[in-house]
């Protein structure tokens, strides 16, 4: 469902006014449409379900004879994302995702892994739901059930409001296939992980 952009900006005038500011005053009145262009900026993931995520970054080498035999272990590193937490709508920031995978015939563009995960932060998420998200559909595109996704980040309604606690970070893992089931893989994808 593609987002509303007038409703955001009727919306967001709203919110000033009932903060008690003048939505007509100078400084704020061009606010309510630049809210409403971020938000259709860092909200694009909401526009599309996670299989249409994955058909749209479905592209992948698999003709090519050594990358068939390619069977070992890819870990792409420290992806750095945003994303904004549904609870408080507040932004999750210095978010570093690390995505494995072990290949079957097929392998993925390296640049695409690092879209799927920007396109999965730009939704209203749960940290733990971003690993979930990008493990199915990395899943879908590499064909492989084995994936794992580790997320590390800062959430600012836990720092800047609330708690304020400014050094606690967050760290998640979604494992799946024999990512789960295979201690030794669990283990291996930990440790380059933490190269
Ligand atoms: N599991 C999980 N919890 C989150 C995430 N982002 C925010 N939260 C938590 O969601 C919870 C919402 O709790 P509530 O008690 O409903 O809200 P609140 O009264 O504002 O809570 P405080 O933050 O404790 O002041 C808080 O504990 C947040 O820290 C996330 O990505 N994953
Ligand atoms: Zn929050």
């Amino acid at each position: 469902m593609a987002i509303d952009k007038e409703a955001v900006k009727k919306h967001i005038r709203g919110i000033l006014e009932a903060l008690g500011d003048d939505p007509d005053r100078e400084g704020l009145k061009e606010t309510p449409d630049r809210v409403a262009r971020m938000y259709e900026e860092v909200f694009e993931g909401m526009n599309y379900s996670n299989d249409q995520i994955a058909e749209m970054y479905s592209k992948t080498f698999e003709d090519d004879l050594s990358v068939k035999n390619h069977k070992d272990m890819v870990v792409v590193k420290d992806i750095d994302i945003f994303s904004y937490c549904e609870h408080h709508l507040a932004l999750m920031y210095n978010m570093k995702v690390t995505v494995a995978y072990q290949p079957k015939e097929k392998i993925l563009g390296l640049s695409k892994i690092a879209r799927i995960c920007d396109m999965v932060g730009k939704r209203l998420q749960l940290q733990e739901r971003i690993g979930s998200d990008i493990a199915e559909i990395i899943s879908k595109v590499a064909g492989t059930e084995d994936v794992a996704v580790l997320i590390e980040g800062n959430h600012s309604c836990m720092s800047a409001r609330g708690i304020k606690k400014n050094q606690t970070k967050t760290i998640t893992s979604t494992l799946r296939g024999r990512f789960e089931s295979d201690p030794a893989m669990e283990n291996r994808f930990y440790m380059l992980a933490d190269r």
